[in-house]
């Protein structure tokens, strides 16, 4: 009877067994294949669209050119020392309808540095655009904008491709990627960490401190914007401190020109780049048209 109940519990614990690793393994199995399934054909979906490619993209450009060759030498050579004003008068007397930063010259170094490194004399909100954003004045009397860090860089945000916030790295690719392809249009951005506590708070405007609170002994800012809340502040870390992106800010006025590649923000909508397909040639027009106009104008 003994030996009968033993043997009983023995199938049992041995059919229990088969039964969980077969599921585990049978899950395993197809989620892996199923990944292999999709890189793969995001691959041959590359692969393919290769095929279309006109026949001078078929050799590879050089990486190494000159420009950027002196734009990495220039970043590294720091030529203005003492008055920190002459900094900001070379940066600005760069910005032109055409052009923000002049890559070639030996003071790129010695902006970037500034940027980073001097003094925040003024802190106030920054009204412009939809996020949280601060407008700083430095040392010599130059302002700047600071958009914060909200993420750290391993944070994966679920959603459309614009779900989120500002990822203020962009910023400074963004200025990087330009000098490569010499087209400088984009203001020149460094990453700085500075303390809401101490290096903003004593020289912060009324209304930037009225968008602010303490939690513990750190300062958190909710700031004024289009998506600002007070439930979602953003606050300096246990060593008071808060990285971000300081950027040049550009003092003429701005016009504002639509991307033709912008997209819909609504999920079932599509652009008209994603469905003509003749817009590409439209835009290339267009594009040739305003540069005829351009340069008959000069
Ligand atoms: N470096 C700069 N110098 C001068 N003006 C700037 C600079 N950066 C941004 N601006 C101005 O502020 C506006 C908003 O900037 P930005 O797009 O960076 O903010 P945002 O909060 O992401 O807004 P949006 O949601 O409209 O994109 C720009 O359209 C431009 O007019
Ligand atoms: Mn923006």
């Amino acid at each position: 009877m003994l030996r009968k109940r033993k043997l009983l519990i023995i199938s049992i614990v041995l059919i229990v067994t088969f039964m969980v690793t077969t599921n585990y393994l049978l899950t395993r199995l197809t989620t892996a294949s199923e990944g292999d399934t999709e890189i793969k054909s995001i691959h041959e979906k590359i692969y393919k669209e290769l095929e279309n490619l006109s026949n001078k993209y078929e050799i590879r450009k050089p990486f190494e050119d000159e420009i950027t060759d002196t734009f990495i030498k220039n970043i590294n050579t720091f030529t203005v020392e003492g008055n920190i004003k002459n900094v900001w008068q070379i940066a600005n007397s760069w910005v032109s309808k055409t052009m923000l930063v002049d890559f070639m010259s030996l003071h790129v170094g010695s902006l970037l540095l500034a940027l980073k490194k001097s003094k925040i004399i003024k802190a106030d909100l920054d009204g412009r655009g939809t996020q949280l954003k601060l407008l700083l004045t430095l040392e010599g009397h130059q302002d700047v904008i600071f958009k914060p860090k909200w993420y750290e860089k391993e944070t994966i945000i679920e959603g459309p491709v614009y779900a989120g916030k500002d990822r203020y790295g962009s910023e400074i690719v963004g200025f990087y990627l330009s000098a490569i392809l010499n087209m400088p249009l984009t203001p020149c951005s460094v990453e700085r960490n500075i303390s809401l506590t101490y290096e903003i708070m004593p020289v912060a405007t009324k209304r930037l401190i009225n968008t602010s609170f303490i939690i513990g002994n750190r300062t958190c800012i909710y700031g004024k914007c289009f998506y600002c809340k007070k439930e979602d502040p953003i606050c300096e870390d246990k060593n008071f401190s808060l990285y971000g992106a300081v950027i040049f800010n550009i003092n003429a006025s701005l016009k504002s020109y639509r991307s033709p590649w912008q997209r819909t923000y609504k999920k079932n909508k599509k652009a008209v780049w994603e469905e003509s397909d003749t817009y590409c040639k439209l835009v290339l027009q267009v594009l040739q048209v305003s540069i005829i106009t351009t340069s008959l104008s000069k």
